[in-house]
């Protein structure tokens, strides 16, 4: 990088970025990037609680909307072309026969944690192994770039719940609007996340798994799975806002060295975001003040990250250039 024709660490960040994509790749690093995006799609037994500002049944209409590609998550993976594939992972509907759609029920959305457990430890193991799977299927499909997305209401409950769990962070200070609540409404979320967090995690710090299987949602789960398995495979990984960085700050906990596969696409506009990249140990790409998920703001930033190795491949050297390298 320090010999290519231009000022030592003119590039900025583009070239921590180009370094990382090449550490990832190693051997393989100037292959084009093949890219794909991955929605996963659940329910979440929590909004029975009145924690988000649309109902439910938004999940269902959003998956028949990515499947008829008319998602703000599918113009902008059509702009770039990036793959899209949109996985049912826990939606409460039925979608026995709906093309298009990658089929992993693994049950109606999850239980109400606010009452129970989210998951089971049957449940919580067959999502980690669907984002396992399909790791393995990105891989065998050549894909090296991939974004993480999700779609679930009510899954920023859950995502604030898993921040508090594992930064320690008050509820009030790691808790948004998500789809838009008022303030009225925003205090009865921090309430249910205060009561929800109290009742399963009496002795703190919890271990990452009971997190995820106590108040996480069966798509971050599958989230968490294709985070670990996508790092296995040496894939780059962006995640995108603050549900999907919820999957990787659990992948974290797990296995640390996921880290050095992870990008963060983009700053969310969800307060709790900041804490979650802090944690991890990453820095967005964009700040584009964007609270929608789906995979957004990682599609977003893959052109970025194909910018910088694009740059670190072609340009020319001082030595190749007849350039005169900087004076002492
Ligand atoms: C039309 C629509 C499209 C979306 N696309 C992503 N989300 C986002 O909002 C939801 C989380 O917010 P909360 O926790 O407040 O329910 C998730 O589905 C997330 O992907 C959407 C939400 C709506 C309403
Ligand atoms: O940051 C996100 O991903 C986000 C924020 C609000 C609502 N849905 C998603």
């Amino acid at each position: 990088m320090d010999q290519l024709t231009k000022p030592l660490g003119s590039l900025g960040r583009l070239e921590d970025l180009a370094a990382q994509m090449v550490s990832i790749r190693e051997e393989t690093f100037a292959d084009p990037m093949r890219k794909a995006v991955y929605v996963f799609a659940a329910d979440h037994g929590v909004t029975a609680e009145g924690v988000s500002a649309y109902p439910s049944e938004v999940t269902r209409q959003m998956v028949l909307n990515f499947l008829a590609h008319g998602a703000a998550i599918n113009v902008l993976a059509k702009a770039h072309q990036v793959e899209m594939n949109v996985v049912d992972v826990g939606v409460d509907a039925d979608f026995d026969h709906t093309a298009g759609l990658l089929h992993h029920k693994v049950r109606r959305g999850t239980r109400n944690m606010m009452r129970e457990p989210a998951m089971s430890a049957d449940e919580l193991s067959e999502a980690l192994d669907i984002g396992l799977m399909l790791a393995d299927s990105a891989n065998e499909k050549s894909y090296n770039l991939v974004a993480v997305g999700e779609m679930g209401i009510g899954n920023t409950t859950a995502a604030s719940a898993i921040t508090s769990a594992l930064t320690r962070e008050p509820v009030d200070l790691i808790t948004g609007k998500g789809t838009g609540l008022n303030s009225e409404a925003l205090k009865r979320k921090c309430l249910v996340i205060e009561a929800v967090l109290a009742k399963h995690f009496d002795n703190l710090p919890p271990n990452p798994l009971d997190v995820l299987r106590c108040v996480g949602g069966l798509e971050i789960a599958a989230m968490t799975g294709f985070i670990l398995g996508a790092a296995r495979h040496r894939i780059a990984i962006v995640v995108d806002g603050f549900i999907s960085t919820a999957a990787a700050a659990i992948a974290f906990a797990i296995a640390p060295q996921v880290r050095g596969y992870l990008f963060a696409g983009h700053q969310s506009e969800e307060p709790g975001h900041r804490a979650l990249l802090e944690y991890v140990g990453l820095l967005p790409i964009l700040a584009l003040k964007m609270r929608l998920g789906e995979g957004t703001g990682a599609v977003l930033a893959m052109p970025i990250l194909e910018s910088a190795l694009c740059l670190y491949n072609q340009m020319a050297t001082f030595e190749s250039a007849g350039v005169s390298e900087a004076k002492d």
